[in-house]
């Protein structure tokens, strides 16, 4: 322990080192050394060097090293062994300040340090033994030794026969209300996903607590480690299924030193659209379904109008009305949607046919010979009579009305209050229960997206002129990273290894050009956030069998190179949620072109809660397989009936409410307010606050989260899905209390565990 402690110590001694000098460094470029271009560049340099690894160094700082693993030696001329080199392993890699450079600590995605994850005893990977340390602070305060060379008779007084401690020690710590990190703890089958090479579309199945949003964030941290210069340009999406879930994992990356990421519901991925709003289960159903792609195409087809049959548009000009008939917007529309263009830039190719027909119009009538010959106007003549159609105000209304230029926002709205070209029932759905004018549903956004593809934007002026800025901002970046790496003197700097951090490694000229834009220095997930039409590098979706037929296609376009990890459970799918099979999700997309990965083992739920979860699901699926609990509590789930099932339930509650810990009640929406008005600091609506103790929700907004306990209330009124969810949620203790009869399942499963 002692010789760990200083290794520790200087570990922390050689970081406080470096973040000082990098501290000097971010204060020294703040102060201004000189007005020319030289010391400018300079300045800049300094600031592109060290602003990100400061970051680094402080979000590590109190779990820095967690790992050790020491390797077997190289057998001697005797044939006796060597002892082999030791690695500590961490969250980020560190050098020493000699000439060797000599690496003190291994990053944990560095391949050096995979075999901390992978080894075992009948695998050893040529290690002796492996130690997790744990601290406080930066005192080690337990070492944990597992052998994995058997004949090695070494014995260090810190063995831990089964090699669990570590791990039951992390699952059953009171929970924060916050997702941690599990780098310490990741078990072999969640690092061979963490690290899949499948450069396409991974999906990654398991039951309930089996570590699938853990491991995706994980692999989100290893893939901005490998893949870090695409990366930090095109950024990484993680999305999840409501605000509260993505605040409850929004601790993971950033405590591993990741910040290159954009974390959103599908409600917030129409830039200037915040939904949070949800749709009744019918409206979700029918504004998801595949057949709204076509009813909007079709519904935009539809506002290319054409003037009735013998009822032309007569346009007020000055040289004698216009008309504009059936068949000159006919012509001009055949025209236009010949081009293939989306609505809004086929407009123009309408309204120069349209601009031309009535010019020719204008010149028939005013040039033409009575006696049948050659027309009187010249070109000069004719050119002026055009002008004078193109700057009619009239004329351009009058286009305006056959083919109108529409905004996604504008168009949707309209289709919503009178949907089209859908079955009459379907029709009715969508339009029962519309929100306020302005507000949307989080099923309007996929519709907002489909719109603002099938209209587009007619953006080439805006885009040429800013393609021309960034073009001079990156010549100048270039002259920033030339200079950089001219004058290398950077500790951390070091091109063979890529376990160590590196300035030059995680910033290229287009990036660092984007520093420099007068009006612009977002990073790439915030630029990202605000384009509707950026690609990102990698996304990431969680609960991805809650995502309609719609809101595939609003991801799909996102991810252009189909660089994916989806996550789910297809028992845990609700009634208006999610396609079905990952086969007919993701065949228009990538055909068969997918790998699928499953995880067995459960870390949440002790076997006692899930041997109840799994009766409820068996009840409609007989032949359902739980994921394996990996501990069980001896604590068997409770079950009280009561008249008054809000007080019986609050009572309940507030009786339990752990000092450490969160307690969570799970209840129908119906009764949500009666609760809150019980239980003390909790408010009814919006969205919960998942850090307090006691936390009150309905089913849906329970998907993805845990608590030390749950107390479901009223099961009877869950579907089975959303029950499945419920039951699933707690790490140490779940009653039921319920007033109404309870699903006959779930009835046995507790009469079970109970007995
Ligand atoms: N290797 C591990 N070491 C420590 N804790 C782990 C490990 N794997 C998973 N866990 C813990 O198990 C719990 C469940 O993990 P997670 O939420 O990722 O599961 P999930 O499969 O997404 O569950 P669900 O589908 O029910 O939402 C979390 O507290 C997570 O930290």
């Amino acid at each position: 322990m002692q010789k760990e402690q200083e290794y520790i110590d200087a570990l922390y001694r050689r970081v406080d080192e470096l973040r000082g000098v990098t501290a000097d460094s971010v204060r020294d470029a703040i102060t201004p050394v000189g007005t020319g271009q030289q010391a400018l560049l300079e300045r800049d340099l300094l600031v592109v060097e060290r602003s990100g690894l400061l970051a680094a160094l402080n979000a590590v700082e109190g779990s820095l090293c967690f790992g050790r693993i020491d390797l077997k030696g190289d057998e001697d001329q005797d044939g006796d062994q060597e002892l082999g080199v030791a690695h500590h392993i961490g969250r980020i890699g560190i050098r020493a300040d000699d000439s060797e450079r000599t690496p003190m600590l291994i990053d944990w995605r560095a391949p050096v340090a995979r075999p901390f994850y992978l080894a075992t005893g009948h695998t050893p990977m040529g290690l002796r033994r492996r130690r997790h340390l744990t601290f406080d602070g930066r005192t080690v305060t337990e070492l944990h030794d597992e052998i994995l060379d058997l004949d090695d008779s070494e014995r260090t007084g810190y063995e831990d026969p089964t090699g669990d401690a570590v791990l039951l020690a992390a699952l059953n710590s009171a929970r924060t209300g916050r997702m941690g990190d599990i780098v310490q703890t990741i078990q072999a089958e969640q690092d061979r996903i963490i690290r899949h090479p499948h450069p396409g579309v991974l999906v990654v199945e398991g039951g309930p607590g089996t570590g699938k949003t853990a491991v995706a964030l994980h692999r989100a941290a290893f893939l901005l480690y490998e893949q870090r210069e695409l990366l930090a340009k095109r950024a990484v999406l993680i999305v999840g299924p409501n605000p509260a879930f993505l605040r409850y994992i929004s601790e993971v990356l950033p405590g591993l030193g990741e910040t290159g990421v954009l974390l959103s519901t599908v409600g917030e991925l129409f830039p200037g659209v915040y939904a949070t709003l949800k749709d009744t289960p019918g409206a979700a159903v029918v504004k998801g379904s595949e057949a709204m792609a076509e009813s909007l195409a079709m519904a935009i087809e539809d506002r290319q109008r054409l003037p009735e049959p013998g009822a032309p548009l007569i346009i007020p000009h000055d040289d004698g009305d216009l008309i504009l008939d059936w068949e000159i917007a006919y012509e001009a529309r055949q025209a236009a949607r010949d081009t293939k263009l989306p609505h809004n830039l086929a407009r123009p190719h309408f309204a120069f046919r349209v601009l031309d027909a009535l010019t020719e119009q204008l010149t028939e009538r005013i040039g033409a010979d009575p006696y049948g010959g050659p027309n009187f106007l010249g070109p000069d003549d004719i050119a002026q009579l055009s002008k004078g159609v193109a700057s009619s105000a009239d004329v351009h209304a009058a286009i305006g009305e056959l083919w109108p230029e529409l905004t996604p926002q504008g168009f949707v709205a309209d289709y919503l209050a009178e949907p089209t070209h859908l079955s009459a029932e379907d029709a009715d759905a969508i339009r029962s229960e519309r929100p306020a004018m302005g507000e949307w549903t989080v099923g309007d956004v996929p519709l907002l997206d489909e719109a603002a593809e099938l209209l587009g934007y007619d953006d080439s002026a805006e885009r040429a002129a800013a393609e021309a800025a960034r073009q001079e901002r990156i010549a100048y970046a270039q002259g920033v990273l030339d200079l950089s790496r001219g004058s290398e003197t950077y500790e951390f700097e070091d091109e063979d290894e890529s376990e160590v951090l590196a300035a030059h490694d995680i910033v290229d000229a287009d990036r660092v050009a984007g520093w420099y834009e007068e009006e612009d220095h977002r990073s790439a997930a915030e630029r990202a956030a605000a384009d509707r039409t950026w690609a990102f590098g990698h996304i990431i979706v969680d609960e991805a069998q809650e995502l309609s037929p719609m809101a595939w296609r609003l991801l799909m376009r996102r991810s252009p190179t189909r660089s994916m990890t989806l996550v789910g459970d297809p028992a845990q799918t609700s009634e208006e949620g999610g396609v079905g099979a990952w086969a007919d999700i993701l065949a228009p997309y990538v055909e068969d072109r997918f790998e699928h990965t499953r995880l067995g083992v459960n870390y949440r739920t002790p076997s006692e809660i899930m041997d109840v979860a799994a009766a409820v699901l068996r009840g409609v699926y007989p032949g359902y397989e739980p994921p394996s609990s990996v501990r069980s509590t001896g604590e068997r789930p409770w079950v009280l009936r009561a008249d008054d099932v809000v007080e019986a339930a609050a009572k309940a509650a507030v009786e339990r409410v752990p000092e450490e810990g969160r307690l969570a009640v799970i209840a129908p929406r119906r009764l949500c307010e009666a609760l809150a008005a019980r239980l003390p600091g909790v408010e009814a609506g919006g969205e919960p606050d998942l850090t307090r103790h006691l936390v009150l929700l309905d089913p849906r907004q329970a998907k993805g989260l845990e608590f030390d306990r749950v107390i479901v209330v009223e099961p009877g009124e869950f579907g089975v899905s959303d029950l499945y969810v419920a039951l699933t949620r707690a790490t140490q203790d779940l009653g039921v209390v319920h007033a109404g009869s309870l699903p006959r399942a779930l009835a046995s499963g507790l009469a079970g565990a109970c007995s």
